[in-house]
């Protein structure tokens, strides 16, 4: 069988995700993102279009780099306004069967325990189709709104991250054993006091004695989903990802930064084939090549360059206002996200100005892939980057909402079916089995968090 494309539909609970300046589409309903509807009616989407999943994308933090304010980033909805993700599942839960649900929660601020158990609500109340995005956040202003007055520097954000699985690995994997609800009538046990354990977690960061308060869920730990392409990122996913979102300005780069992982992982005692590569894509696809353009040239009309930099100032840490249109932009360390401080610099084929990051910050296709055309033609380039990536799947983006997922599903899904590299039905199981294979419901050997099961033996 040839090897099947996963997607996940890329969104965020907010108005402007990523493609600033298009909420002025007269088809954009991102309006709506406050209305239950408009995500239920998503998620019956894209379950239609066989979709792995939803993830989430999330931020506790205004973007108020660029310019040295807010007020860029506010005018241009620039992930502001922005609600909390979880919420939305339930409810896309209920009219849904099998899609999955990756939601991002960051653990430099939150701790672990009550998160621990929020997720595992959301992995019962979706019978086991949830993941969960782990980040490390990359905005002062966030740090700020936590109690603290500077951002966590960035390698001791995923010294903390580390320690933040592992109390929910002790929590999800250890604290309960499988048979431990009994709901004995006769007896008066719900719950056989035995076979629920204390963790006794005390490290650096936190001290978590136990035990979780949520009974097993299906999957017990969440599909761990990570995004990060920095040495500390790549490290932190070969350990602990089973999703990992990459992102490069190149295929060849794509493909090193996997192969990394994977070799990575193997060191961990991992299976490299236990983690399923994504990278972020954009499509614009018409039943004609002059649909598609039509299309093409209404959305680039609409891009904003002050929003796409008011973004780029929070991710990347750079204020490209404070710099001359003159000046090459050179890489310096940053406690942002360093993937994207690196896009135009490091990671750059060749040294750029920012006169031209900023005129390229104008194209529909800054943010990487784009696929532009008929569904044959769409469907050529999507088999075209995976193979010369070996990536897994992608993260799509959208210009306007849900236009652009229902131009995918109705389109380019079908002509994917047709050359049998895209799942015709869902597999049965949970979010997991799905991606990684019957049978594969929880964590698999080999994952570290597979070492604290059976809890008591060690206690
Ligand atoms: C493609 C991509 C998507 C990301 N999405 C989010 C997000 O939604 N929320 C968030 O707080 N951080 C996000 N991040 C930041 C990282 O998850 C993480 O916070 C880390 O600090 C930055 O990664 P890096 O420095 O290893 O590149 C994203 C990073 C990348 C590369």
């Amino acid at each position: 069988m040839k090897k099947h494309i996963h997607m996940n539909a890329f969104e965020m609970n907010t108005v402007g995700h990523l493609s600033h300046g298009l909420w002025r589409h007269p088809e954009n309903n991102r309006h709506r993102y406050k209305d239950l509807r408009y995500w239920t009616e998503l998620a019956q989407l894209l379950e239609q279009g066989k979709f792995d999943a939803l993830f989430l994308a999330d931020v506790v933090g205004v973007y108020d780099i660029y310019k040295g304010s807010k007020d860029p980033a506010v005018r241009e909805a620039v992930q502001l306004p922005i609600n909390d993700p979880l919420l939305l599942v339930p409810a896309m839960a209920v009219v849904t069967e099998h899609l999955g649900f990756a939601v991002t929660f960051s653990t430099t601020y939150e701790p672990p325990f009550a998160h621990a158990r929020r997720m595992s609500t959301l992995d019962h109340l979706t019978n086991g189709r949830v993941g969960w995005n782990v980040v490390t956040s990359h905005l002062p202003s966030a740090a700020k709104n936590f109690g603290l007055d500077h951002m966590v520097k960035h390698d001791k954000r995923y010294e903390i991250a580390n320690e933040y699985l592992e109390v929910c690995y002790k929590l999800w994997e250890g604290s309960w054993d499988d048979d431990a609800v009994v709901r004995d009538v006769e007896r008066g046990i719900y719950t056989d006091p035995n076979k629920v354990h204390y963790i006794h977690h005390e490290g650096e960061h936190f001290k978590v004695p136990g035990p979780h308060l949520s009974e097993p869920s299906l999957q017990r730990t969440p599909v761990i989903y990570q995004a990060g392409s920095s040495d500390r990122g790549r490290a932190f996913a070969a350990k602990h990802a089973e999703c990992v979102f990459l992102e490069a300005p190149s295929l060849e780069l794509l493909k090193r930064h996997a192969q990394d992982i994977r070799e990575k992982a193997a060191q961990y005692g991992r299976q490299p084939d236990h983690i399923k590569m994504f990278t972020g894509l954009s499509v614009i696809v018409g039943r004609t090549r002059e649909e598609a353009q039509r299309k093409y040239d209404e959305y680039a009309k609409l891009l904003s360059v002050e929003g796409v930099l008011a973004h780029y100032g929070g991710g990347s840490g750079y204020d490209l206002s404070a710099y001359r249109k003159d000046e090459y932009l050179e890489y310096a360390e940053s406690d942002h996200i360093q993937t994207d401080a690196a896009r135009y610099t490091k990671h750059s084929p060749t040294r750029k100005t920012v006169g031209q990051i900023v005129e390229s910050m104008g194209s529909l296709s800054a943010r990487g892939l784009l696929a532009i055309g008929t569904p044959e033609e769409v469907a050529d380039q999507l088999e075209s980057w995976v193979e010369q990536s070996g990536i897994d799947g992608f993260n799509l983006r959208q210009f306007v909402s849900p236009g652009t997922f229902r131009d995918f599903v109705e389109l380019v899904v079908p002509e994917l079916q047709k050359r049998g590299i895209y799942r015709e039905h869902y597999e049965p199981g949970t979010f997991r089995e799905r991606l990684f294979g019957q049978g594969v419901r929880k964590l698999p050997d080999g994952h570290p968090g597979t070492q604290f099961r059976q809890l008591a033996a060690r206690i």
